[in-house]
């Protein structure tokens, strides 16, 4: 029964599961919190390595550890042993994903000292968006400038993507290479995809994860005239302006909660904020799946997955109404129920068939994992 042991270091909390190869079952798990906030007993994330060890014990078969690292950049399209040079690259890469990689680096390093006999694995949130086609992830600019910096979109998720487009094929018994999905990961970050026959040629998030969707603390797009405004009228430094963006935007900036169920909750008291949010965040979904519709000319499967996609059966419903002319009917009573298995949400005879499909990012990252090591 060997075991991998899965770690998603966030910039405060650090999520784990042991996970036994052979079932596929999470021998264990947990999440531990506040990191290095004021008050907090978990000081640094070597601290908080410390204690999910100690929450493991002895008594387990550890054969190699998956990390999730969000930003793999150009240099890495799939799971990756991480030896010192891959981990000084994935330090290279944190300017594009600031609130990410130096957080997923601190989970390897402290991983590393207690686990030191066992190969370490990173699985980049990037490496499933490597086949998006260049007229996809160009920004136009001087396109000298855009390759000196790696200027272009990576997009990130992409761990949850290709998990969930593959459950998907199963549950509909058909073969991924035949179907169009659109997968909307949509959580505290979120992001859409179009995957088109298992690959995937489109995605909402960019150079970093700010791009795209309205997110629980980030602005998603705008015109990058605002950040030269912002600039030069509102007199802030880039810095503010990182922070104002990365993480004091989204519904938090426009409702003052980051949470979307708090977010809900205020909008069904009749909180004028959160229902003008709630309106901007659905807007910024329809934008994009309707893209995506025309991208793949065509969709068989749209799938909604994450805290928000799986839950939030209001949002679902509002992204989809009035679609009937595309051929996308959801069924109100199928949609209502939660449930941690896949299913369908649309009308029997709606022709594009409509998903929940619950992510499993880690056990996507233990599955990364022992491929890996098995080949
Ligand atoms: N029942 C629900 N209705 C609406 N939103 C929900 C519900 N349950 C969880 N969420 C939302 O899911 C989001 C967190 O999603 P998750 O995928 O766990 O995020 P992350 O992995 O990025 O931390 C939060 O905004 C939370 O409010
Ligand atoms: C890339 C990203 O946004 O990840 P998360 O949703 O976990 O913050
Ligand atoms: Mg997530």
């Amino acid at each position: 029964m060997p075991q991998i042991f899965v770690v998603n270091s966030g910039s405060s909390s650090i999520k784990y599961q042991l996970i036994d190869s052979e079932t596929e079952e999470a021998v264990l798990g947990g999440l531990v919190e506040r990191i290095g906030e004021p008050g907090s007993e978990i000081a640094d994330h070597v601290a908080g390595m410390k204690f999910v060890l100690e929450h493991l014990g002895t008594d387990n078969h550890i054969v190699a550890v998956g990390h999730r690292v969000v930003q793999g950049g150009s240099l890495f399209d799939r799971a990756t042993l991480i030896t010192e040079e891959v981990e000084a690259q994935i330090e290279e890469l944190s300017a594009l994903a600031p609130l990410h990689n130096p957080a997923n680096l601190l989970g390897i390093r402290a991983a590393k000292i207690a686990l030191p006999d066992v190969p370490h694995v990173a699985i980049f949130d990037t490496a499933f968006h490597q086949t998006i086609p260049a007229e996809a992830y160009t920004y136009a600019i001087d396109a000298e400038i855009a390759h000196k910096y790696g200027i272009r979109k990576y997009g990130a998720h992409g761990t949850s993507h290709k998990f969930v487009s593959e459950e998907t094929a199963k549950f509909m018994g058909r073969p991924l290479e035949e179907l169009k999905i659109i997968v909307l990961h949509i959580g505290n970050g979120g992001s859409l995809s179009a995957i088109d026959g298992g690959v995937c040629i489109e995605t909402s998030m960019g150079m970093t994860p700010l791009e795209g969707l309205v997110m629980g603390t980030r602005s998603g797009d705008l015109d990058p005239a605002v950040l030269i405004h912002l600039h030069r009228q509102a007199g802030l430094s880039f810095d503010e302006i990182d922070v104002l963006l990365n993480r004091r935007s989204g519904l938090l900036g426009m409702a003052g909660n980051s949470d979307m169920r708090d977010v809900q909750n205020a909008s069904w008291e009749g909180d004028e904020t959160a229902l003008a949010a709630l309106a901007v965040y659905r807007h910024r979904i329809i934008r994009y799946l309707g893209a995506y519709i025309l991208h793949l000319k065509g969709v068989d499967a749209i799938v909604f997955t994450a805290g928000i996609g799986e839950n939030d059966e209001e949002l679902r419903r509002l992204v989809l109404e009035g679609l009937e002319f595309l051929g996308i009917e959801l069924d109100l009573a199928l949609n209502e129920p939660r449930s941690k298995k896949p299913r369908y949400i649309s009308a029997e005879n709606s022709p594009v068939k409509v998903l929940v499909v619950p992510t499993n990012e880690e056990l996507e990252i233990a599955r990364q994992t022992a491929t890996l090591l098995a080949a």
